[in-house]
């Protein structure tokens, strides 16, 4: 009787384990299932683009509305089911652009700092204003898809080097990466450029855009362009021979709830002791009421001098 017992104890402690084992062995399966095969599909299934918004300009002071513009250009382009945003990066032009009233650089990159607090996407970047001269926006960008053609190529290296099992330093691992890196990697973000319809137009003004340097734009990155009430972009995409050549590399971006906010008008509106509240966020409200920026004295910045590109396009021609 103690036997059959102690058979019975036994058969039913094989029976929890066998139980327990196949139990835990199906939840791996589930779980492999369930967690690991829908990532393997999403990576295979997601082949959009991946894109950098760059905006260039004086952002002085930065607006609701330059943030509203990143935010705008995402969502039409991720509609398209081609592209993922993966990045907005804001670049304010350096002092050199000579535009009248352009304050300082450093109080408008930090107020793009401030701006952008509270955005996970966008992000201010100083090379750009940190050059001792105005730099050509077809510069900025090739700048910053070289950057991102750099980082890709080291996490190209650094994974195949692990895979291999080297361990190599971020640091020093850019320098002596083989060239084949750069073409076998296809998966490098594209830098578009973003701007308003505005900026779209100023393509056409004599002497202010080289040829060749709105040609590498269009053709090398790609602009997605923001209606602006004021502007036209449909209308100078049709009457321009180079935009209309390249109208595939133009996306037009309506802004349904059109509002005229602008650079200008806030820097009008602290001239005359308005309030500016809502315009920008509070934080710049707050910054520009702490360094008392924008009087009828900063207005008068570069009053009379020429822009900087004017002047060096004209010059250019002239040799
Ligand atoms: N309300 C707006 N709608 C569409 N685009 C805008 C708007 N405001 C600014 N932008 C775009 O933001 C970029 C940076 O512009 P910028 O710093 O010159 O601002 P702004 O408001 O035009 O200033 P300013 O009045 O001093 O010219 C440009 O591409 C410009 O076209
Ligand atoms: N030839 C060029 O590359 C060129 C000419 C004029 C303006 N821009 C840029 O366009 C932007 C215009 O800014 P604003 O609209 O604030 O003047 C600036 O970033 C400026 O550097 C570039
Ligand atoms: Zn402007």
């Amino acid at each position: 009787m103690r036997k059959i017992k102690q058979w019975g104890f036994c058969l039913n402690v094989w029976k929890f384990c066998r139980c327990t084992i196949s139990l835990s062995s199906r939840s791996h399966l589930a779980s492999s299932d369930a967690i690991y095969q829908p990532l393997q599909n999403m990576e295979k299934s997601d082949d959009r683009t991946e894109v950098v918004l760059l905006a260039t300009g004086s952002f002085n002071p930065i607006t609701v509305m330059h943030l509203r513009l990143f935010e705008l250009a995402r969502d039409y382009l991720h509609d398209t089911g081609k592209y993922k945003v993966i990045k907005g990066i804001i670049s304010p032009v350096c002092d050199g652009y000579k535009k009248k009233g352009l304050i300082e650089a450093s109080h408008r990159l930090a107020m793009a700092n401030l701006a952008t607090k509270t955005s996970d996407w966008l992000e201010v970047d100083s090379w750009e204003c940190s050059q001792k001269q105005w730099t050509e926006t077809v510069l900025v960008l090739r700048h910053h898809q070289q950057k991102l053609t750099n980082a890709n190529i080291v996490d190209t290296w650094e994974k195949d080097a692990h895979k291999k099992g080297h361990k190599r330093k971020r640091e020093n691992s850019h320098q002596d990466k083989p060239n084949s890196y750069l073409q076998e990697n296809k998966a490098v973000p594209q830098v578009k450029l973003l701007c308003g319809a505005d900026m779209l137009e100023s393509l056409g003004k004599p002497n202010l855009w080289k040829n060749e340097d709105v040609i590498e734009i269009l053709s090398s990155f790609g602009i997605i362009c923001i209606t602006r009430l004021g502007s036209n972009a449909s209308n100078f995409i049709y009457e321009s021979d180079i935009l209309w050549k390249y109208k595939h590399m133009i996306h037009l971006v309506e802004e349904w709830i059109t509002n005229d906010i602008s650079s200008t008008k806030i820097r009008r509106a602290l001239r005359r002791g308005m309030s500016i509240r809502y315009l920008v966020p509070d934080s710049v409200v707050e910054y520009i009421q702490n360094h008392e920026l924008y009087s009828e004295e900063s207005e008068e910045k570069n009053s009379g001098v020429i822009l900087e590109p004017l002047a060096r396009n004209t010059k250019d021609s002239q040799l």
